[in-house]
């Protein structure tokens, strides 16, 4: 059961032949500059992006508050044991769209940037990229779904709380890079003077690969888990996007790039892409969801014709936090 199956050959998926895919994938940095994608100077609060000391105070409060926590409690070990039980992938199972819908109730406190409910945010996302790429399906896809894991929040879904779930993420069980946001509360963190966690590759080595080395906990990894479990057929760029789109020490100020290795670096270039659309899309201009539904919904409806047997996406619900 799943929505996004492996499948014979790959047919036709999204456009994105093998061949076209090679090609696309060499011409991402091209893509950039061909985009024409403009970049708002200020957010909704008509403050420029991603300020995390000059916020509208009551929110930075909120948003300093949850990276404050999600520093300190952010572990190897915790991550460890998250993956493993959120990997299990056993709880609940629901549409794409269906999951969509629920993001109508969850608002992300670690972002100074917006504060409407997430399902808008996907929209537009989705739209914008839309609009500059009209041929890369499997972009507009990777954009609706890309924050689906903040579905972790919502008591029907074990309710974790704001820090396992949003957020900018970090590698863990290797020393925390100085280009994290709120840098200073990582000194409360068990493994900041853990001998083992605390030099440059910690338990990795120079070029290991990104897939190799443990991120934080939260809905990027989540919402990859749950592609990557039900045999996505989506590319890897899109993976790699769903799964580090907000690595923001690495894709906006190169930390972390020793750990890389050649493929993490061809999928950075889409990753760099997509950011633009994640990040400057947000406004407080609402996108007519009952407008631009058919859409993607036809775009989840050519996934589910790909599959076998079943339509649906298996989600872990266990509330694993309450339970430890
Ligand atoms: O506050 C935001 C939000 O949680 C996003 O979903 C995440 O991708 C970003 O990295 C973060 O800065
Ligand atoms: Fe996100
Ligand atoms: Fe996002």
């Amino acid at each position: 059961m799943a929505v996004i199956v492996q499948n014979a050959a790959d047919v036709e998926l999204f456009g994105l032949q093998q061949e076209e895919k090679k090609k696309t994938h060499g011409d991402a940095s091209e893509l950039v500059s061909d985009g024409g994608f403009k970049m708002p100077e200020n957010n909704a609060f008509g403050q420029s992006f991603r300020d995390y000391n000059n916020a509208d105070s009551e929110r930075q409060e909120i948003v300093e508050r949850t990276y404050r926590l999600q520093h300190i409690n952010q572990t190897y070990d915790f991550v460890k044991q998250m993956r493993e039980e959120y990997g299990k992938l056993d709880k609940a199972e629901m549409s794409i769209w269906e999951c969509c819908e629920l993001l109508n109730d969850v608002v992300d406190e670690s972002d100074p940037d917006l504060d409407e409910p997430q399902i808008m945010h996907l929209l537009q996302s989705a739209e914008a990229i839309r609009k500059d790429y009209p041929d890369e399906d499997w972009l507009h896809l990777t954009a609706l779904i890309h924050d689906l894991g903040k579905i972790l929040l919502l008591p029907q879904f074990g309710q974790l709380p704001q820090w396992a779930v949003v957020g900018d993420i970090f590698p863990v069980g290797c020393a925390f890079d100085k280009s994290n946001v709120h840098y200073k509360y990582f000194e409360e963190n068990p493994d900041y003077k853990n001998p083992n966690y605390n030099t440059k590759n910690g338990v990795y080595s120079q070029g290991c690969g990104l897939n190799n080395v443990l991120m934080s906990f939260g809905h990027d990894d989540y919402m990859y888990l749950v592609a990557k479990e039900n045999g996505t057929t989506l590319p890897s760029a899109a993976l790699f996007i769903i799964r580090y789109h907000s690595l923001y020490p690495l894709h906006k100020c190169g930390a972390y790039e020793h750990l890389m290795n050649g493929e993490d670096r061809e999928n950075l270039k889409w990753l760099k892409i997509f950011n633009n659309y994640d990040l400057y899309s947000k406004s407080k201009v609402p996108i007519d969801v009952e407008e631009v539904k058919p859409y993607y919904l036809s775009l989840v409806e050519k996934v589910v014709n790909l599959v076998v047997d079943g339509n649906t996406v298996v989600y872990s619900i266990q509330s694993f936090v309450e339970s430890m």
